[in-house]
């Protein structure tokens, strides 16, 4: 399988602040996706997870450490080499909200990263609506404003905005977790079949252990910077050995998994 190796984090290790408000928030995490692989990453909030998100995001630059992306080295001061990164690289931001501007329409929103990327087709209208339609979404949307949308269409629109570009890899961050159980499943099964038929790997961060697993082929636990075991999701309850990776399977998980 080793060829064919996605992307892959070496030694990543992070530092913010200075002096007594020194914090090393990553202290050598090396993560490797496969091709079509989709990875989740559990852990306690404020154990790095959005940190290593970020950074394999190419929105922020690591202390120390490489990210390669099919064996390319990612060079953090290179505005050509993070612009070519993005494009097979986006990432799907928590609060789908925050995102938003709340004049811009839904059409103008998804064709962003197209404009900017110069991959418009005439006015895009065409190009909104299929977008649209990957998410289940139909054209009535597209010129409303982020207002006149429920939180699980919004979710929907921005996932529709990352699939845009064609991208290799998605990072999402919780980006269910302010939606009832319900949305957040039919959310997550469009993002899993979407990747199966794109070939398209995601990367999963969360607090969640039950919804991780149901993302992703392969879990790794991070605890205060430090991964601390790597499990596949199928096996992961049995085959867990840290204390630290059982908490995230406690009865009441489980029965999250079943209620479903
Ligand atoms: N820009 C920053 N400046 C200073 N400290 C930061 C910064 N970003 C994160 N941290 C700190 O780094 C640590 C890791 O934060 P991070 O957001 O990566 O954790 P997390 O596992 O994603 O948490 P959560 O699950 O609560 O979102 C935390 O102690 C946080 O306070």
């Amino acid at each position: 399988m080793n060829d064919n190796i996605l992307l892959e984090t070496r030694e990543l290790r992070q530092i913010y602040g200075k002096g007594r408000d020194r914090l090393e928030a990553l202290k050598g995490v090396s993560v490797k996706v496969h091709s079509g692989e989709s990875i989740g990453i559990i852990g306690l909030s404020g154990c790095g997870k959005s940190t290593l998100l970020r950074i394999l995001a190419g929105l922020e630059t690591p202390a120390s450490g490489t990210v390669q992306f099919r064996g390319q080295t990612l060079d953090f001061d290179s505005r050509k080499s993070l612009r070519d990164y993005h494009r097979k690289v986006q990432m799907v931001f928590q609060n789908p909200m925050s995102t938003f501007s709340p004049y811009m329409t839904i059409q103008t929103y998804l064709l962003e990263s197209l404009r900017s990327f110069g991959g418009l087709e005439g006015d895009g209208r065409e190009q909104a609506v299929a977008l649209l339609k990957h998410v289940e979404l139909d054209e009535t949307f597209l010129d409303r404003l982020p207002h006149q949308l429920s939180g699980g269409q919004l979710q929907r629109v921005v996932i529709a905005r990352a699939l845009a570009l064609n991208p290799e890899v998605i990072l999402l961050d919780e980006p269910t977790s302010a939606l009832d159980i319900l949305t957040q499943r039919a959310i997550l099964e469009l993002l899993s079949q979407i990747a199966k038929e794109r070939n398209m790997s995601l990367i999963f961060v969360g607090h969640n252990s039950s919804v991780v697993r149901l993302l992703s082929h392969r879990v790794y636990v991070m605890e205060t910077g430090r991964i601390v075991e790597e499990l596949f999701s199928e096996t992961m309850l049995q085959d867990a050995k840290e204390p630290y990776t059982r908490q995230f399977f406690p009865e009441n998980l489980k029965k999250v998994v079943y209620n479903y």
